[in-house]
């Protein structure tokens, strides 16, 4: 199903507006860029792109849009039989899905005529924020848990069907490993996983009976949770003697999961009692409305974990969960010929960048692995061995800088025209990792879970004068 109503009415009042006082093919750009990231962490990882792109190649109105449209009495009738009739005109260009991305950098960029733009705001930015922002939580989560499995357990939480699925592809593409998510999975290739709910466990007469009949149907795949009654004194001798009994009839048991109570002191001693009974391979997982700083505080203290199932606070970004991406003209077409724009405020960071724009990320010459700033330069620039350029970042001083000894890679590029596509990357463990080794090439204290350094960011002297030129003119100053 496709979304092409899911925007805002005022989007529809203007494209109305257009209709009835501009030329109908009137061309405009807009980029989506974000201002500020989740949790005061210094990047976010884009995601998205997949289903923006999807909506945007299929965008039409149905006669049954048309008709509910018609049944507003807002619109011309003009206007209404133009939009029946108009499919995807658009040109977008994007950064891969997965690549961590700055503040005030496009991250898609389309353009087309004015009033199809201006009907894709409010949808794109829908998707674009929402997967990103989850994305990134995912990266802060799976980043504290260095290395161990992180399962995304959100759907019961997520704030609806939509956000719980494309949430969960978010989570994998951030670093999750595999999702509880049934439709998630099925729909984009992910593992579906899972162990079992204390209802399980409550069905049985005891403990020790659910286990064993569990452990019938599941032998090779059995991970016990042994938090329903008593951890220490009862879920894991329980757990034990199902795991000796499966031992025996020639299966390794796969673990067990605790999800309440203080998870160090637990994990800690019902790691001791598997060791002790020579079960030193049977894993630990922990749940229990687990955050970043939570899984990094547990890891710190010594917990010995192998697996996390987190949910809440990962399929809604609590601690953050807004990502204001927004999505702003920088050109309109005027007789045929592009005009920068620009929308001023008298806060720094909300001035837009105007015109036709590209971001590269700049990699040390001689450690080319290494990114060590982004350039957000005008798209006809010529990038050469140095460049002139003003610190992006709003409450940096606006001295002119020399950036030299870098390898310039661009980020955008061109992925969908009116009559041509480029082949995406669409599988979701691809994107993720892209989204890993992207994220590997940025400097180790950006990546800091508190107080992460800024990552440099910098506009052209060319960009950063013609905003200047702009603000200017439209100020009289
Ligand atoms: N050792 C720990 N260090 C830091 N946070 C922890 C630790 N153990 C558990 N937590 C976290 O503390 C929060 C609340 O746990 P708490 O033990 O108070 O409640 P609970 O176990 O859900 O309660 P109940 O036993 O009633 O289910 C959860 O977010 C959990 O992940
Ligand atoms: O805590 P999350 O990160 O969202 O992880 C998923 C939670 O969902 C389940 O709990 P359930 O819905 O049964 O609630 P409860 O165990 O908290 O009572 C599971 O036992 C986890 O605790
Ligand atoms: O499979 C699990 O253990 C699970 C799935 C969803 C939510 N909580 C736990």
């Amino acid at each position: 199903m496709y979304h092409e109503l899911l925007t805002d009415m005022y989007e529809f009042s203007m494209a109305n507006g257009y209709f009835q006082t501009l030329p109908h093919n009137k061309q405009a750009r807009f980029d989506v860029f974000y201002r500020n990231v989740p949790d005061h962490g210094s990047f976010v990882v884009s995601a998205g792109l997949m289903q923006a792109l999807d909506e945007i190649k299929h965008w039409h109105f149905t006669a049954d849009d048309i008709a509910y449209l018609r049944s507003l009495k807002h619109f011309s009738a003009d206007f209404l039989d133009y939009l029946e009739h108009t499919k995807n005109q658009c040109t977008v260009k994007a950064i891969p899905e997965g690549t961590p991305v700055m503040p005030q950098e496009p991250i898609l960029s389309i353009s087309g005529p004015l009033m199809e733009v201006q009907l894709l705001e409010t949808l794109v930015l829908n998707i674009i924020n929402h997967q990103s922002l989850i994305a990134t939580k995912a990266w802060q989560i799976t980043n504290a848990a260095d290395g161990r499995a992180v399962m995304e357990f959100g759907a019961r939480r997520a704030q609806g069907p939509d956000a719980a699925t494309y949430g969960a592809r978010a989570a994998i593409i951030g670093g999750c490993s595999s999702t509880s998510n049934v439709l998630a999975a099925k729909l984009f290739h992910v593992p579906a996983v899972g162990t079992m709910a204390h209802a399980w466990i409550e069905s049985f007469p005891d403990e020790l009976t659910a286990f064993r009949a569990w452990a019938k149907i599941y032998p090779d795949t059995a991970a016990l949770l042994v938090d329903t009654y008593d951890v220490v004194n009862s879920g894991v001798p329980n757990a034990i003697k199902v795991f000796k009994e499966l031992r025996a009839a020639g299966h390794e048991p796969v673990g067990i999961r605790i999800d309440s109570g203080d998870i160090t002191q637990l994990a800690k001693k019902a790691r001791k009692m598997l060791d002790d009974a020579g079960f030193p391979n049977a894993k630990i997982t922990a749940s229990n409305a687990l955050d970043a700083h939570i899984v990094k505080a547990l890891l710190e203290d010594g917990a010995p974990l192998d697996n996390f199932g987190i949910g809440e606070r990962l399929i809604t970004s609590s601690s953050s969960p807004v990502l204001s991406g927004v999505y702003k003209m920088s050109e309109l077409e005027n007789n045929g010929k592009w005009e920068p724009k620009i929308k001023i405020s008298n806060s720094r960071e909300k001035i837009t960048l105007p015109g036709n724009k590209q971001v590269y990320r700049l990699y040390k010459k001689d450690e080319p692995s290494k990114a060590f700033a982004d350039v957000i330069a005008l798209n006809d620039e010529q990038i050469g061995d140095t460049i002139s350029a003003v610190n992006a970042d709003v409450y940096a001083t606006h001295d002119k800088v020399e950036l030299k000894d870098f390898v310039a890679k661009p980020l955008l590029s061109e992925i969908l025209t009116p009559d041509h596509e480029k082949d995406i990357e669409t599988d979701t463990f691809a994107i993720q990792k892209f989204a890993h080794q992207k994220v590997a090439e940025l400097p180790t204290a950006t990546k800091r879970l508190v107080n992460p350094d800024r990552y440099p960011v910098f506009l052209t002297k060319n960009l950063a004068d013609l905003q200047q030129k702009l603000i200017s003119e439209y100020r009289n100053i």
